[in-house]
């Protein structure tokens, strides 16, 4: 079996009095990426939360391959419309995990940030209020931010739902393109089409794992398709 970057053993998290997740035992496959798919409510944000570290676990393990801090990229609805920065503010703060939040990002910085714009084919929209772009444009500057830390494990929840094919594209390919380089991406998402191109996949249910394994094996019957939208 391939290195591991996240092994779940027994977890069980939540939120006050809304218990989620419970006996969760999963892998995560190290230098890959994994779709975690079910429909809403089954637990796929609260399993992203607990892999980010932002949500404890109740119960069992999470045990991470490095002690390198993730990089998550929360669904795009959950940034305001009014949040008054720009794309290379956004993208930027990416970089606050290395430089802390007062310091000058330095020159290096400035190149991570350029970099990731680029690939994210934002270039010409740096200056631009996020309150103003579409929901394309936005994801791919949260997608940069989020590939900007440089973590080794990049969580992002639903980063192509509702975008159009190019959007989506963009995305993923730059998605792909990170694993081959030592990147461990998850995304938690109803897009079959994005799961189905990942190398790993986890099926919720009810905050119970239903199934795991490749995306062909996973994502089969279509009874089980109708579950994950
Ligand atoms: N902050 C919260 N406080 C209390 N309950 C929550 C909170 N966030 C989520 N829940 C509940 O936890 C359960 C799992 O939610 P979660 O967001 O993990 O599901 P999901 O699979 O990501 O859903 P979706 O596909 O709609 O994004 C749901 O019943 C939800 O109502």
């Amino acid at each position: 079996m391939a290195a591991s970057q996240v092994e779940l053993t027994a977890v069980a998290a939540g939120y006050p009095g809304r218990p989620v997740l419970s006996g969760f035992t999963a892998q995560i496959p190290a230098f890959a990426t994994t779709a975690v798919v079910g429909a809403n409510g089954s637990g796929k944000s609260t399993l992203l939360g607990v892999l980010s570290g932002v949500l404890p676990a109740t119960a069992g393990q999470v045990a991470h391959r490095t002690n390198a801090r993730p990089a998550f990229v929360v669904q795009r609805s959950a940034i305001a419309d009014t949040f008054p920065l720009t794309v290379r503010e956004t993208v930027s703060m990416g970089r606050w995990g290395h430089r802390g939040l007062w310091r000058r990002l330095t020159a290096h910085d400035r190149s991570v940030v350029d970099t990731w714009m680029e690939r994210l084919g934002i270039t010409n929209l740096a200056g631009r209020q996020l309150g103003e772009l579409s929901g394309g444009q936005r994801q791919r500057a949260l997608v940069a931010q989020g590939l900007a830390q440089e973590a080794d494990l990049l969580l992002l929840d639903e980063p192509t739902t509702g975008l159009d094919a190019s959007a989506r594209e963009a995305i993923t390919a730059v998605l792909d393109e990170v694993t081959t380089n030592g990147v461990t991406v998850v995304q938690a998402t109803h897009d079959l089409a994005a799961a189905r191109r990942t190398d790993h996949c986890l099926l919720l249910h009810d905050g119970q794992l239903l199934r795991e394994g490749p995306p062909a094996d996973v994502l089969t019957s279509l009874d089980l398709l109708h579950r994950v939208d």
